[in-house]
């Protein structure tokens, strides 16, 4: 039998069925929800007098719509976001991370602190970013409304198989360049479609010498190139991470990884060892340059990206030829599920420490947990001399605009993941960025990295 890739393996290890049509029936390990995309799942289980298949496989939190600033409530829209969501899931016997909890925080963020990631699962959740938990070697994806209620009620997904693609970096990352630079690079080089209908394992030394956190940060932008999911092959990193490893445990996730003669349908290859930390110009995430480029010409595009440069750069209010070195921003944002984790948080503190900020700057941590560790270490008093404001509470704050947002026209540099249209806000422009660029920009007012302070 010709080998296998990890993203197969995982996969045919949880078919329950092959269906007639060319979609096989897929056992599910964990659903994770979140108070966005899930009140009509609850509903429709409501209707058909269904309960919930395996409320023990099933975790909630409270994330996209919950306020940073403690005792603010938020506002009475969003509250009903998380009322129902704390109804549904008592109503279907759900456990829920809500605010104010020690565990409560961005979903993709708690997922695997709570311990609830290992490598080989499939997994689930209403939202596109799930694909970050690949870091772990898990086949991990986001589902529409639809597909939620039927894995409530079965635990079980009809899917059509996804095509194997293999992103290979090799090299290793330049002092400086974090795993952020990285995938904003490989977008930008591959187009935001190249992964579409693929799982894509990222393989190759770049990524192997990547943390745990910077791979996460790396299969969290996966979705960003169209792919389903994002993988890292389990190794040594992984198990640091988990809990209670057994031998066999390692045995078996070791045998996960892609045998030597698998074949993938799509690979692309990059080499990460001129890489410089990269910046988004236009408003979807493959248009980013290095920082020490300008901003481009339209002109200079095929003609099937020039239309979009061209109207990217109208929202952005940039004109081409502008060094990116001289934009200047009103916000800077650290934080969302791509970049909030305590390694992000350490980053942007180095940077900060015993420097001033020149902007607004808003720090959301991941999670909780993160926050306490934060503190722990001393994190919150840096972001306190620098003038920064480092919220009490975690959530997706100002990555989606639905708590937290930025005022129209307002320009952020921003570690999320997402730079569409009105993201962070209505007529609000967003710069894409690692957190050390993030930091490194608050202090200076216009977008720069670390060796410019
Ligand atoms: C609101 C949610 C469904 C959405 C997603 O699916 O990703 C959000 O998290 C986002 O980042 O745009
Ligand atoms: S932090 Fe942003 S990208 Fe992540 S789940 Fe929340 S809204 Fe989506």
């Amino acid at each position: 039998m010709a080998g296998e890739t990890l993203a197969r393996k995982v996969w045919r290890s949880h078919v329950v069925r092959h269906g007639s049509t060319g979609d096989d029936l897929l056992y599910i390990d964990l659903q994770l929800l979140h108070e966005v995309n899930t009140p009509e799942a609850f509903a429709g289980l409501r209707r058909a007098g269904r309960r919930v298949r395996r409320p023990d496989l099933t975790v909630g939190t409270e994330d996209h719509t919950t306020p940073t600033v403690a005792g603010s409530g938020g506002d009475p829209v969003t509250r009903r976001y998380r009322t129902l969501m704390a109804d549904n899931c008592a109503e279907f016997g759900i456990p829920l991370h809500r605010l104010g909890q020690r565990t409560q925080g961005i979903v993709h963020v708690i997922a695997p602190e709570l311990g609830l990631v290992r490598p080989g699962m499939t997994i689930v959740c209403c939202d596109s970013h799930t694909t970050t938990l690949g870091a772990y070697g898990a086949l991990a994806f986001g589902i529409g409304t639809s597909q939620v209620e039927h894995v409530l009620a079965t635990q079980t997904l009809p899917m059509a198989r996804p095509k194997d693609m293999a992103v290979t970096v090799t090299g290793s990352l330049p002092a400086g360049v974090t795993a952020k630079d990285l995938v904003l690079a490989l977008i930008t080089e591959a187009g935001t479609a190249a992964g579409q209908g693929h799982v894509v394992e990222f393989r190759g030394d770049a990524v192997t010498g990547l943390s745990m956190e910077g791979r996460l940060t790396l299969c969290n932008m996966a979705v960003e190139m169209g792919a389903r999911a994002g993988m890292v092959a389990p190794d040594d990193v992984t198990f640091r991470h988990l809990d209670g490893v057994t031998r066999d445990d390692e045995a078996y996730w070791r045998s996960l990884r892609t045998d030597e003669d698998a074949v993938f349908d799509t690979e692309l290859r990059y080499d990460a060892g001129d890489l410089r930390p990269h910046v988004s110009w236009g408003t979807n995430p493959g248009q980013c340059v290095p920082i020490d480029a300008s901003v481009p010409d339209p002109a200079a595009f095929g003609d099937d990206r020039r239309a979009a440069a061209e109207r990217a750069l109208r929202y952005m209010d940039l004109r081409p030829g502008v060094a990116m070195r001289d934009i200047a921003v009103d916000v800077v944002f650290v934080g969302s599920c791509t970049n909030s984790r305590i390694e992000d948080l350490r980053v942007a503190a180095d940077v900060l420490r015993g420097r001033r900020t020149a902007v607004e700057t808003v720090v959301v941590p991941g999670s909780a947990k993160v926050r306490r560790q934060a503190v722990e270490e001393g994190l919150d008093r840096v972001f306190a001399e620098a003038g920064a404001d480092f919220r009490a509470l975690p959530g997706c704050s100002m990555c989606i605009g639905l708590g937290d947002r930025l005022l129209p026209g307002q320009r952020a540099a921003s570690t999320t993941n997402r730079n569409f249209e009105g993201r962070q806000g209505s007529g609000a422009r967003t710069h894409l960025v690692s957190p050390a660029v993030a930091a490194a920009t608050a202090v200076r007012g216009r977008l720069a990295a670390p060796d410019d302070l």
